[in-house]
């Protein structure tokens, strides 16, 4: 990339200063080459190499079996075709909590070899010194609070977190300690909207919710989700903006009927 490029590239100052500016923030996900080109070209701020890569990639049930290995793949892949988003890329479960050297080992591999801008790890007090030891680095860190999917064995269900007090207070503080370990950002998923609304006035850095109301500085959705190809999930939190699942198995049986009938490929279509 040129210096003289045309294209200004956001970085984690440019996300600080929308907030100050009450400019809303947009994040998507991507996991490969070909969707990070649209999705950066459709103008997001950030893409976020999301753990959901188990789920939507891989067809796992649940974030937790995918490896830091896998993850950096996803992430070389994505930064190939991002000219101006700020890219983000989740530490999967087991390579950062408890153990602050191994976080900021797989946080440095993240970097180095997946090419990442910034790393994103879910948790408040209980990853507060794996937190601090990666920010030292000199690394990025998105932080993540509310229903941290990691720990759904904890929780039990999908469910909405931090409706009662208790919760609700341990978020807000949580949140203020990650701005005091230099945190960039903070997701916020699936909470009360007036608890996400408080916990955005009670810190400088922005909060890019997914199922969490409108007064979130930012906005994340899986892009399998958003763009209807993931036929089952429908959390009401979901907003989609096309019927992808329709329109390729549409494209694909009228393929398979082309083909069948002799009607594909036809003369111009042949050498
Ligand atoms: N494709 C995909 N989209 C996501 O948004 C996403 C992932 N995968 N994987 C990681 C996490 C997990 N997230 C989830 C997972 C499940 C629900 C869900 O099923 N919610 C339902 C029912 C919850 C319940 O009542 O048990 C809902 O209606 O909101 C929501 C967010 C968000 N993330
Ligand atoms: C849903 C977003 C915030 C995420 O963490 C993911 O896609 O893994
Ligand atoms: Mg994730």
């Amino acid at each position: 990339m040129s210096v003289h490029s045309e294209i200004k590239k956001i970085t984690t100052e440019t996300l600080r200063k929308m907030k100050f500016d009450k400019e809303k923030i947009t994040m998507l996900t991507a996991y490969d080459f070909t969707t990070a080109k649209m999705v950066d070209a459709g103008g997001v701020d950030s893409i976020l190499i999301g753990d959901s890569a188990a789920n939507v990639m891989a067809g796992f049930e649940t974030t937790l079996p995918i490896t830091l290995d896998q993850m950096i793949y996803h992430t070389q892949c994505v930064v190939r075709g991002v000219e101006r988003a700020l890219v983000v890329a989740d530490l999967p479960f087991g390579t950062y909590q408890s153990n602050p050297e191994k976080a900021l080992e797989s946080a440095v591999r993240m970097m180095k070899e997946g090419g990442a801008h910034a790393i994103k790890i879910e948790g408040g007090k209980e990853i507060e010194e794996s937190i601090r030891k990666i920010v030292n680095a000199g690394i990025p860190v998105c932080g993540h609070l509310g229903l941290t999917p990691q720990s759904i064995y904890q929780f039990g269900t999908y469910k909405v977190r931090a409706k009662e007090d208790a919760e609700a207070e341990k978020l807000i503080s949580d949140c203020k300690l990650l701005e005091e370990l230099g945190c960039f950002a903070v997701v916020l998923e699936k909470i009360p909207a007036s608890l996400a609304k408080k916990a955005s006035e009670s810190i400088s850095i922005p909060t890019i919710g997914i199922g969490a109301g409108q007064d979130c500085d930012g906005q994340v959705l899986v892009y399998h989700d958003m763009v209807g190809m993931n036929q089952g999930f429908s959390p009401k939190f979901l907003r989609r903006y096309l019927d992808l699942y329709s329109e390729i198995t549409g494209a694909v049986s009228q393929y398979v009927k082309d083909v069948k009938s002799a009607d594909f490929p036809n003369d111009k279509e042949s050498y």
